[in-house]
């Protein structure tokens, strides 16, 4: 049986809050402003990226931060370390979320020291994976939940509105691990995608691009009147 803070996202919407490296919004300010506009909207848990932005979201909404420290953007970046973890864990975040894929890590220690430091710090860990192996490994590990998040392989800036969600990672997952919390992320960009993946099982959805990426959104309108 999960801990509460994990039952309580149950069929909820996680909207991810980030701005990328030179973008106009990249300020902690803005993103704890755009993260308590969407808790007011009925995010469930707020996921955002860097130490600044998590402490910032931390004190200005009341529903769980998942905290992450993109550190790089090749290969394992998503909380790439324990010291990525822990700083993360200080900085505030309820749920740590971290590169969980087979793939080198940069200082070359396994993934399970990283999973058992968020846990000593009395956090949860949310396994960011790429594939089905991944989502095994991740459960045998004991990771708290387990997403879809790296599943595609690209940018989430790079996507177009059209590109959805992997159905079907999920649909294996949740029919695999019924008892795990599965996690659906990355290209849920309509209501109707949230939708699907919410019928497939998924523990919870989270919505970054479509929600809070406004450079994107107004790409994907500007591109349908081309
Ligand atoms: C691949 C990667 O680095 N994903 C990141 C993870 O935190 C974010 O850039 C995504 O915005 C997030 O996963 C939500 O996905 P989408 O923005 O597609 O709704």
């Amino acid at each position: 049986m999960p801990h509460a803070l994990i039952e309580e996202l149950k069929g909820k919407l996680i909207v991810s809050v980030q701005a990328y490296p030179g973008e106009p919004l990249r300020t902690p300010e803005i993103m704890a402003a755009m993260s308590r506009a969407c808790e007011l909207g009925g995010a469930a848990a707020i996921r955002c990226q860097g130490l600044a932005d998590i402490a910032a979201i931390k004190g200005r909404v009341e529903v769980p931060v998942i905290g992450l420290w993109k550190d790089g953007h090749e290969g394992v970046y998503i909380t790439p370390t324990r010291r990525h973890a822990l700083a993360c864990v200080h900085a505030g975040a309820d749920i740590v979320a971290v590169d969980a894929t087979g793939r080198p890590r940069p200082d070359g220690r396994p993934l399970c020291e990283t999973l058992d430091a968020i846990k000593e710090a009395g956090a949860f860990a949310m396994a960011d994976c790429m594939t089905f192996e991944d989502i095994e490994a991740a459960v045998d590990l004991g990771f708290d939940l387990v997403s879809t998040t790296l599943s595609h392989g690209v940018a989430a800036t790079d996507c177009t509105m059209a590109d959805g969600p992997d159905l079907e990672l999920l649909r294996r997952a949740t029919s695999v691990f019924p008892d795990v919390p599965v996690i659906c992320e990355g290209r849920v960009h309509t209501a109707e995608d949230a939708r699907q993946a919410h019928a497939a099982g998924a523990w919870a959805v989270v919505v970054g691009t479509a929600i809070t990426h406004p450079t994107s959104i107004t790409s994907w309108f500007a591109e349908a009147m081309q």
